[in-house]
């Protein structure tokens, strides 16, 4: 027991609850009446010490939502790990805080950084809830008059921190003006989005992460030097030069950078890092910050699947350590779909499915919707949500629904139309969502005020001062232009016209009338140069356009 200290868990309403500890593993169980004491539990039950109400253990489970889908919360608790997790009934344990669960026993990521050496200031648990969400676009019509498109329509979803959340459908879908949503980065026309049951405010913004599809460096920086660079510019003024870069040089070891920091970052014409590598620098760009919650715009798209699945191994490395991720995704090997926790799939803009994701197979095979070969079930969702049912056994009514109706029209060769089944899977989810009552599938785990404060007082002033932006920018751009700046081609150039320059009005005489018309030659041509050099610098302008959403990020 030496070197761990034991904290007093804050329960409530769990009258016949007890706590065991077991003294190999720090952990505290809440005990449900029938449960047996574990091998190595005996002896340590009601285990507790006075120096206690660490953070961690400050999270009340509301019971409701505890009975509907939380068998027990288990708490591992030392003076050096703090590890808070909550188990679901059917055995599977989900961390929400800490370090990963001890039963998640899981090969592969228990090489898994722990994401705690980062040192980093506490992170506020965001549970992210969003219903009946809808989005919708005036469409302006040639002929016709204009018209409202519905992009997202009634939305419902929820997500804690700890756990990672899918977006999947066909292209389309609106996978990711649902997360341009949830990020406050447009206006939702109706429904409800709340962060710890909070709307959207300023205060949230520099705690959440956005990793967009084509996310965009500079391409003649190494690695080092960009996420260098980002930490000086964004990380707050309370943290000293060495400390920023000290956090650069943590988050490259933590996303395994270290062999390409040196490497330029690379683009359409230049040869850089990899594909997967860059990905990870765009994430590592906004982990520097520390965000509680993490929204990527499909991270894995043009990754072969070993490194798509590191990727999002990574992904949920980063959820366990205490902060919410929701990504969109395309497509996932059926490896990689078994890493989310929950998933929302979506079609046409509506919500197909919204629960756990190693539930969603079940949950359309209930329906009747089952592949008849063997498929990936990420293919097989998807294929749902195209409203393509080829190779999968259609649930009876909904032949029954739609074949007397469409007998010549809808009805293509004998098939149901994708129209017919989008219509079909909508309405039954529909029907799910009001039989187990949308309130109950969305409800929250209440955190409590004790880690939202020790967060909330971890507040600082964000950003670098103008001078240093300045500075830092000034320095960022030589170092990014340097290879045009500094190449033999335009040094040589320079000292070449210099030189014929220097020659040709070498001794000019400025008494006499012929001499003074050379000089005021010369100085007509440098005005010139200086013109022609300030509308260049006007037109470079437009060369920042595809870097828009670094200096907004920035
Ligand atoms: N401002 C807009 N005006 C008109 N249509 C829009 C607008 N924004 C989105 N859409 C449409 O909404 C639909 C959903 O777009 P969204 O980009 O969210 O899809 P997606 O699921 O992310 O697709 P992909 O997987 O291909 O990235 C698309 O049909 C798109 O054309």
């Amino acid at each position: 027991m030496e070197g761990k200290q034991y904290s007093e868990c804050q329960i409530q309403n769990f009258e016949d609850s007890k706590l065991a500890v077991t003294e190999k593993d720090p952990i505290m169980r809440i005990k449900q009446p029938g449960d047996e004491i574990q091998e190595g539990m005996h002896g340590c039950e009601e285990k507790t010490t006075s120096d206690t109400k660490s953070w961690s253990t400050g999270f009340l489970m509301n019971m409701e939502s505890t009975v509907a889908e939380i068998d027990c919360v288990s708490i591992g608790v030392s003076s050096n790990d703090i590890d808070l997790s909550v188990l679901h009934p059917d055995g599977s344990s989900l961390p929400i805080m800490g370090k990963s669960s001890l039963s998640e026993a899981d090969d592969e990521e228990s090489e898994s950084h722990t994401w705690k050496k980062l040192g980093f200031e506490p992170t506020l648990p965001i549970c992210l809830k969003f219903e009946d969400v809808t989005y919708k676009v005036t469409v302006k019509g040639e002929k016709t008059p204009d018209a409202n498109k519905y992009i997202l329509h009634e939305i419902t979803g929820l997500v804690h921190p700890g756990e990672v959340l899918a977006l999947m459908g066909p292209s389309g879908g609106g996978k990711t003006t649902l997360l341009n949503l949830l990020s406050g980065r447009i206006k939702l026309d109706s429904g409800t989005i709340t962060y710890n049951n909070q709307p959207y405010s300023k205060s949230l913004k520099w705690r959440i992460g956005f990793v967009l599809q084509d996310d965009v460096a500079f391409p003649h920086l190494t690695v080092k030097e960009t996420l260098t660079y980002a930490a000086l510019l964004r990380l707050p003024n309370t943290l000293t030069m060495q400390q920023k870069k000290e956090r650069a040089t943590c988050v490259i070891s933590e996303l395994g950078l270290e062999r390409c920091q040196n490497t330029v970052v690379g683009g359409t014409f230049l040869r850089g890092i990899s594909g997967g590598e860059r990905k990870r620098v765009c994430i590592a760009n906004e982990i520097l910050l520390n965000p509680s919650l993490l929204l990527l715009d499909e991270p894995t798209s043009g990754l072969d699947s070993t490194t798509a699945l590191q990727i999002v191994k990574m992904l949920r490395n980063i959820a366990r350590s205490g902060k919410t991720v929701v990504t969109t995704i395309h497509q996932p090997s059926s490896r990689l779909f078994s890493k989310f926790d929950k998933l929302i799939l979506l079609g046409k803009g509506s919500s197909l499915y919204f629960g756990k994701a190693s539930d969603a197979m079940l949950y359309f095979s209930s329906m009747g919707c089952s592949p008849l070969i063997a498929m990936n079930p990420a293919e097989f969702l998807t294929d749902l949500a195209n409203g393509n049912i080829k190779d999968k056994s259609v649930p009876s009514d909904l032949e029954d629904k739609f074949f007397p109706r469409n007998n010549s029209l809808d009805m293509k060769h004998g098939e149901l139309s994708q129209v017919d089944v989008h219509e079909y899977l909508v309405e039954a989810y529909a029907v799910k969502e009001a039989k187990l009552g949308k309130t109950k599938l969305i409800k929250p785990l209440l955190i409590d005020a004790e880690p939202r404060m020790k967060a909330r007082s971890s507040t600082m002033e964000w950003g670098a001062t103008w001078w240093d932006q300045l500075s830092i920018l000034f320095r960022r751009g030589l170092k990014e232009r340097r290879h045009e700046y500094f190449s033999c081609i335009r040094i040589t150039q320079v000292f070449s016209t210099a030189i014929v320059m220097g020659l040709l009005w070498w001794r000019s005489d400025a008494s006499s009338p012929k001499g003074l018309q050379d000089q005021a030659t010369i100085c007509y041509m440098c005005l010139q140069g200086c013109y022609s050099s300030f509308r260049c610098f006007g037109h470079s302008f437009q060369c920042l356009l595809p870097f828009s959403h670094s200096l907004k990020r920035e």
